[in-house]
Order: C-alpha cells, then sequence, then structure tokens
C-alpha cells in the first residue's frame, strides 16, 4: 500500500521514529483532555506501540496534527469463522486543527491499509456518537452497565469446580493466554494482540492498585475462565458496615456455567456492598443468580463495537444466513464507493446483482446489521432502510437473524 497520502498542507503516514510516535501519543492525550505526558509516561507508554500500526498526519512543517493506531484482530462473525480485523484507537487530531479533513484523510489511509491487510471488517468504541457514521460504521453490538446492590445468592445455584485468586505475576503470566485458550464463545468478539494486552491490562499489574484476578478451573482441573476485578472501599461511611464496590473490567469462560462460578464468587465475597461490571452481553443472566434478582440493575445499555465492513462483498460471504428467500440490498457507501451496488443475499450465499434492489440502505446500516445487533425491520422502521418490497423486509429479518446477541467485549 501507499505509505503516505498527501493532502493540501500535511500528509498521513506510518509513523516509525520515536520523535514522531511521542508526539502523536502526546497529540493523543491532550485531544483527550489528559494531563501533559511525563518521560516516565512515555517510557512506559512506548513498548506497547507495535511498529507500523501507529499512524499520523503531519503538516509540511513537520507538526504532528493527527494520530490513528490500529489493533490487528481476528472476529467472530455470524456462523462461527473468524475474519480479519482492524480495531481502530487512539484517533485524534489537534484543537487548532479540526474540521480541516484530517480525520477524514487519517480514515482513508487507514481504510486503505486494512484492504492491504485483507481486514475486511473495521470496528472501533466511539467517544461520540455523531463522529462515524459519515465514515460507514454503525453500532454493530451493544453491551449493558450493570450495578448489583447488595445481590444475594440463590440457593438452588449449581456450584461446581474451584476459584483460585492469582498473584499479580501469574496473573501476567496466564490471563492473556487464558482469554485466547476460551476463544471467542459469541458473534463480535475479537481476538487481542499483545500490543492490546500491554495497554489495557499489563500497565495496569504494574501500578500501585494493579487488577485482582481470579480464575476457575473445572471439574476436570483445567482453567476455563477468569474475571478480572478491582475493589474501591467505600469512605463515605454512614453506615457502621464496611462495604467496597467491586469493578469487574473482565469476565470470560468457555460456558455459561463457568462464568455463573465466577458470578458466585463476587456475589459471596464478604464485605462487598456494590458490583458495578461496565461491558458485560446484554442477555448476560446474571439476575437468575439471584434471591433478590431486583438488586440486579441496568444502568445503560449502550453502543460496544461500531462496525464498518471495509470489504462489503468478502464481509457479506463470510457470515452466514438463515434459510429465506432471496433479497436484493443495494448498499451505498460514499467513502468507498468500490463497495456500492447490490447484492443478493439468501441461505446459500451472496453474490453481486444486476436484479432491481428490494431493500436499499447505507454502509453504515449494513454494519448495524451485519452481526445481528439490530433488524431489517427496525432499521427500516427508523427511516434507515429504504423499502421496495415489504415482502422483502420480512425475509431479510429471516436471513440476517442470528442465534445469540452479539457482543465485543473487549475496550479498545
Ligand atoms: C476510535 C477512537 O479513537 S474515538 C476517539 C476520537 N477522538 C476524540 O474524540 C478526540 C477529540 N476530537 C478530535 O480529535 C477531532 O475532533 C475528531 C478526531 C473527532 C475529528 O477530527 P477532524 O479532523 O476535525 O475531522 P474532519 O475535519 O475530518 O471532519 C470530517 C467530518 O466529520 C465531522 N465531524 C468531525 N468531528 C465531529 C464530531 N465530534 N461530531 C460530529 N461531526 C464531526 C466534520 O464536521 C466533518 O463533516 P463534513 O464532512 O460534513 O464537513
Amino acid at each position: 500500500m501507499t505509505r503516505s497520502a498527501v493532502m493540501a498542507d500535511f500528509a498521513v503516514r506510518v509513523l516509525t521514529q520515536d520523535s514522531e510516535l511521542r508526539a502523536a501519543h502526546s497529540l493523543l492525550r491532550v485531544a483527550l483532555h489528559s494531563p501533559p505526558m511525563t518521560d516516565s509516561d512515555w517510557a512506559a507508554t512506548k513498548p506497547t506501540y507495535k511498529p507500523d500500526r501507529f499512524f499520523g498526519a503531519i503538516t509540511t512543517d513537520g507538526v504532528t496534527v493527527g494520530s490513528a493506531y490500529v489493533y490487528d484482530s481476528e472476529v467472530a462473525v455470524p456462523g462461527g469463522k473468524t475474519v480479519p480485523m482492524s480495531g481502530l484507537t487512539r484517533v485524534g487530531v489537534r484543537a487548532d486543527h479540526r474540521r480541516r479533513g484530517v480525520l477524514t484523510e487519517l480514515m482513508r489511509f487507514q481504510f486503505a491499509d486494512a484492504r492491504a491487510n485483507g481486514q475486511i471488517l473495521s470496528t472501533l468504541n466511539a467517544t461520540e456518537t455523531g463522529i462515524y457514521g459519515r465514515f460507514g460504521y454503525g453500532i454493530g453490538t451493544r453491551a449493558r452497565e450493570m450495578h448489583l446492590i447488595k445481590p444475594r445468592l440463590r440457593s438452588g445455584v449449581p456450584q461446581s469446580g474451584r476459584v483460585r485468586m492469582l498473584s499479580s505475576a501469574e496473573a501476567l503470566a496466564l490471563t492473556a493466554a487464558l482469554y485466547e485458550r476460551i476463544g471467542l464463545y459469541r458473534t463480535g468478539m475479537m481476538t487481542r494482540g499483545r500490543d492490546w494486552w500491554a495497554v489495557h491490562f499489563d500497565r495496569s499489574m504494574r501500578e500501585d492498585e494493579p487488577y485482582l484476578v481470579a480464575v476457575h478451573s473445572g471439574p476436570d482441573g483445567g482453567d476455563d475462565a477468569y474475571v478480572i476485578y478491582k475493589a474501591s472501599s467505600n469512605e463515605d461511611h454512614v453506615s457502621t458496615e464496611y462495604g467496597a464496590t467491586l469493578h469487574v473490567y473482565d469476565l470470560h469462560g468457555t460456558t455459561l456455567a463457568a462464568r455463573n462460578q465466577l458470578w458466585r464468587f463476587l456475589i459471596e465475597m464478604d464485605l462487598v456492598n456494590e458490583i458495578h461490571a461496565h461491558d458485560r452481553p446484554v442477555d448476560e443472566p446474571v439476575e437468575l443468580l439471584l434471591e433478590n434478582p431486583r438488586a440486579c440493575i441496568t444502568r445503560n445499555i449502550g453502543d460496544d463495537a461500531w462496525v464498518r465492513l471495509v470489504d462489503v462483498p468478502a464481509a457479506l460471504g463470510a457470515r452466514t444466513y438463515t434459510d429465506a428467500e432471496p433479497v436484493a440490498i443495494a448498499v451505498n457507501d460514499a467513502f468507498l464507493p468500490e463497495n456500492s451496488g447490490t447484492y443478493l443475499v439468501s441461505g446459500d450465499g451472496v453474490v453481486r446483482t444486476s436484479a432491481p434492489a428490494d431493500l436499499t440502505l447505507g454502509v453504515d446500516t449494513l454494519g448495524m446489521l451485519y452481526f445481528g445487533a439490530w433488524t431489517p425491520s427496525a432499521l427500516a422502521a427508523a427511516g434507515r432502510v429504504r423499502v421496495s418490497d415489504p415482502v422483502a423486509l420480512t425475509r431479510a429479518d429471516r436471513l440476517f437473524q442470528t442465534d445469540s446477541i452479539p457482543w465485543c467485549g473487549t475496550g479498545f
């Protein structure tokens, strides 16, 4: 691929020099209103950048005005296949260079990079919901934030296996490998590279308040689930009872039964008033574990991964469809026009067609349909799908139906 895309007074390219990486990282921190970076911050951060994955917009005077980083990953699509995906993150444009097309060029560059790497999907977590639709992203998975307030475990919940807490050194050595071994057990989940773990786990493990990690091993003795959490003590004692809040950052397991054992571990912990979990599947049945199910409060169901089909025919062809009569779907993609066209989708797969379209939608809306988070009917009722044949809309609901609610569950 081209390693630079020249615009009026800046060019986007892969960052390679230490000084460039540092400048882009500093810019990002300021863009996100974090405190300025110190030398020790940079020393800790620099190794978390994988070579060639940090892109910058540099002016002709050599000033860094934009940044974007990508995680090379794989994502589970409906039907069970895993496909190459690019996870876009650390997007920032210097405040004095905004609304001049810097992000637009970073986007062009990262899509070209993804295509060159065979990454047929791109996903991201958005700081604001108004930014990414124009670049072809839609809300492709959703997540639930829940608070458990004084939860009590139901007596009939089965118990199996054993939970053990890891030391920090064990957690650093074992957790990433365990995530990999557990695998992508739900549509929308993604693999995590070394660079992801470096930023989102390893650094915190070396700081003053490291994560706590507990692992479940099944009846056969093999590790099959883990939870990463922290406890914050309640400083504001109104009562004489001590009670901490547990913050759950990551909880995965090969089976629901194994994951439930970790919920049991958390719920039964002494001196805990509340458990807050920030990014969980919307249908995770934690309430079923409780004698007082109303103690599990959904604080928010919000956007999890924003999804963009970078290569529409390849991405449509990678997932499966429920058996139904074909539907001709016209896709408009203004940003990557080679994707625009009409696709005949059926239980047998997807082909381009010259037949008239039954449904017409933007590629951002296709990103909302792709993992099954939303139905074509719901999107049509919201004005996101133009319907030429109402019967085809019902068929499309069936075609795109998935057997589980998608969830990414990896923040980045
Ligand atoms: C995946 C992640 O990393 S999320 C992190 C995103 N980063 C941030 O939120 C940090 C703070 N914000 C920023 O750094 C910048 O404002 C950015 C990155 C959001 C936008 O960068 P810019 O270079 O200003 O964007 P650019 O000039 O290419 O704008 C392209 C279009 O998007 C629109 N746009 C840009 N930002 C926003 C926004 N926050 N809300 C709504 N529309 C926006 C522009 O108006 C423009 O529209 P137009 O094509 O109709 O004229």
